[in-house]
């Protein structure tokens, strides 16, 4: 099991947490006219639920059974208090919609916002970040967790108040009404609240299993679904099912045992206030029959008592809910606070768009888990206007290079400078301009063809086309059915590697980068889009610094210089002639190639011969 960096396990206790709650309600600040309005309405609410028993006791005792009462009036009397009673429970049910309605819109706004916060903290991570933390489990955050938080403020916060404020009115009442009666009553209320902390306590546990069950799901499903090519290609389909199967069949256990548990606790709750209602029944009748209490009198009390076990019961779930909402609050703080450890530059260096690009890497060192190293004591230099290609065996650190050039890591010795400035101090998103990279991996937009190249840029179509022309890209873009108003990505054409490797090249030659630093894919492309790279590729290095991750022979010959790694070390530099002349790391990766090459009849890679 991966340590994701937060844990599933971290919602102890966070009900408690002042801090926390500080930070909730901090989200809220905007909507504190809003929130002190849905209070007011909470009071109006209970004061008008509360009345209508005491309308019910007035109507008894004065209209109903009053037989001293003229009848005239007794009838007036009931049709004004119906009226009364009327008007009051359309107020409420008013009062109540508009409450909801305020609520939701609080609840929804504040969530809209946590999510912006959150995806946008996301975007400026570090990539170690999400190298240890599994993309399901982030999803999970940025929905299901949001989606409790929304619970908490929709369907708790105030309800729970609406709740306090309905307990206290009762027994207030009750007492006012009849005091004997109301201490009976009382009885049970340590009884309703041992059964509701039990229950609450329960229900949490359950509530989290069921939660970090999801987790793990989604998680699942998320690796299942980007990996699906692979899946299918080594047939691990079934293995892929019986996993889901355990996953799911334990997601279903977990419910299905807090069901069992609500199916236990709500008849016990029922039972507990029916059995209060009986001795009710009980007492209060004979208190009738004493003359030391009015019929009018016991039907409220029965009324008030059946509003009073209601909010008890549902105050254990919401509990819960309260309780998982700030677990799920507790996981976001956590993930909002994680700082990036690759930071701007107090007072950062613009390096203007055609620097004259000298690039050198210094006794670098990294690893990227601080324990395997990955490049050990790396120097390299490439003056302006010279193409460099790297090569050697893979996992020898070649990527990783790239990677610390664009600074989406940070080397844990040694430093990397442009023209003698240290990349440490260029501001970054100067940084990622100045030097246009091409990586294996092309991200592709659900737009046009036109918007995909241009993307943030401001590049008219003119300069693309001009860029396309060229470089002899525009013989790609043809092809398609409406050029560079093709509409790719989902639901539109689908690339090829090939051609999803030219778009990426019209993308950096738009921003027309002074460094140019190209990972070739090792994947087979057509000849066709190999063509056509080849002729861009020319074109696009001439006179600019480049840095190339080479495994076409046409680019290793085409560099001025050819530096080799092994196991994170240059073992050795030089041209194409000299490493082979020298017979050593490059020769006999050559000769490597080559030999694999005629055992599985492909294309060869790297140059065979001098
Ligand atoms: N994000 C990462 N987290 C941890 N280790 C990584 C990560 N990326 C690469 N590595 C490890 O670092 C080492 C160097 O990888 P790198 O991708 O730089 O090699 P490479 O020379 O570019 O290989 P290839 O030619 O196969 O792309 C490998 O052992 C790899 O497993």
């Amino acid at each position: 099991m991966r340590n994701y960096g937060y844990s599933e396990e971290g919602d102890q206790s966070s009900i408690g947490d002042w801090h926390l709650w500080q930070k909730v309600l901090r989200f809220t600040a905007a909507y504190k006219f809003t929130l002190a309005l849905a209070i007011l309405i909470s009071l109006v609410i209970t004061a008008g639920t509360l009345t209508l028993p005491y309308l019910v006791q007035v109507a008894i005792d004065t209209c109903i059974v009053a037989p001293d009462v003229a009848s005239q009036v007794r009838f007036s009397g009931l049709t004004k208090i119906s009226i009364l009673y009327g008007i009051l429970i359309i107020g409420v049910f008013f009062s109540h919609f508009f409450q909801v309605q305020l609520l939701e819109w609080i609840g929804q706004s504040v969530m809209h916002n946590v999510r912006q916060r959150l995806f946008s903290h996301l975007l400026h991570l570090d990539l170690a970040f999400f190298n240890t933390n599994a993309t399901g489990r982030l999803v999970t955050r940025l929905t299901n967790d949001i989606q409790n938080m929304n619970e908490m403020f929709t369907s708790v916060i105030i309800t729970l108040f609406n709740d306090l404020l309905r307990i206290v009115g009762i027994l207030v009442l009750l007492f006012w009404m009849n005091s004997s009666l109301a201490l009976l009553m009382s009885i049970f209320i340590p009884l309703a609240l041992i059964i509701t902390v039990l229950f609450a306590r329960l229900a949490r546990e359950k509530f989290r299993a069921i939660r970090s069950q999801l987790a793990k799901i989604n998680s699942f499903l998320a690796e299942m679904l980007s990996g699906m090519a692979i899946l299918q290609l080594f047939g691990q389909q079934q293995r892929a099912e019986t996993n889901f199967f355990d996953l799911s069949r334990e997601y279903l256990n977990r419910t299905l045992a807090q069901i069992k548990l609500f199916g236990i606790f709500m008849p016990l709750s029922e039972l507990m206030s029916s059995t209060a209602i009986a001795f009710i029944l009980w007492y209060g009748g004979n208190e009738i029959l004493r003359d030391r209490l009015t019929l009018g009198e016991l039907v409220a009390f029965i009324s008030y008592m059946r509003l009073f076990f209601q909010p008890l019961r549902e105050l254990s779930q919401k509990y819960s809910v309260v309780q998982s909402a700030m677990a799920s609050a507790e996981r976001i703080f956590q993930l909002l606070e994680i700082k990036s450890t690759i930071v701007e530059p107090p007072s950062p260096v613009i390096l203007p768009k055609k620097t004259s690009a000298g690039l050198t890497f210094t006794n670098i060192r990294f690893s990227y888990n601080h324990d395997d190293i990955v490049l050990d004591d790396v120097s390299l230099t490439l003056c302006p206007g010279q193409t460099v290609a790297l090569v050697g065996t893979t996992g020898s650190g070649k990527t990783t290079l790239v990677n610390l050039l664009l600074r989406f890591y940070e080397p844990q010795q040694g430093k990397i400078e442009i023209d003698g400035i240290d990349i440490r101090n260029i501001a970054l998103q100067n940084l990622r301009s100045i030097v246009g990279v091409i990586l294996q991996d092309v991200l592709i937009l659900q737009d046009t063809l036109l918007a995909n190249i241009v993307m943030e840029t401001d590049v008219g179509r003119d300069k693309v086309e001009r860029i396309l022309m060229q470089t002899g890209m525009d013989r790609f873009v043809n092809k398609l059915p409406a050029g560079l108003d093709t509409q790719i990505g989902e639901g539109g054409v689908e690339l090829s590697t090939g051609e999803k490797q030219l778009l990426a090249f019209a993308r950096v030659l738009c921003r027309d980068p002074a460094i140019l630093v190209l990972d070739e894919a090792t994947a087979a492309i057509d000849t066709e889009s190999e063509n056509i790279l080849e002729q861009a590729i020319g074109d696009s290095f001439r006179n600019r610094t480049s840095l190339v991750i080479a495994h076409r022979l046409s680019t290793i010959r085409r560099a001025d210089h050819i530096v080799v790694m092994s196991r994170g070390k240059i073992v050795e530099q030089g041209s194409h002639d000299e490493l082979l002349a020298r017979d050593g790391y490059y020769a006999s990766l050559i000769a490597m190639d080559h030999q694999q090459a005629i055992d599985t009849g492909d294309s060869r890679p790297y140059p065979a011969t001098r």
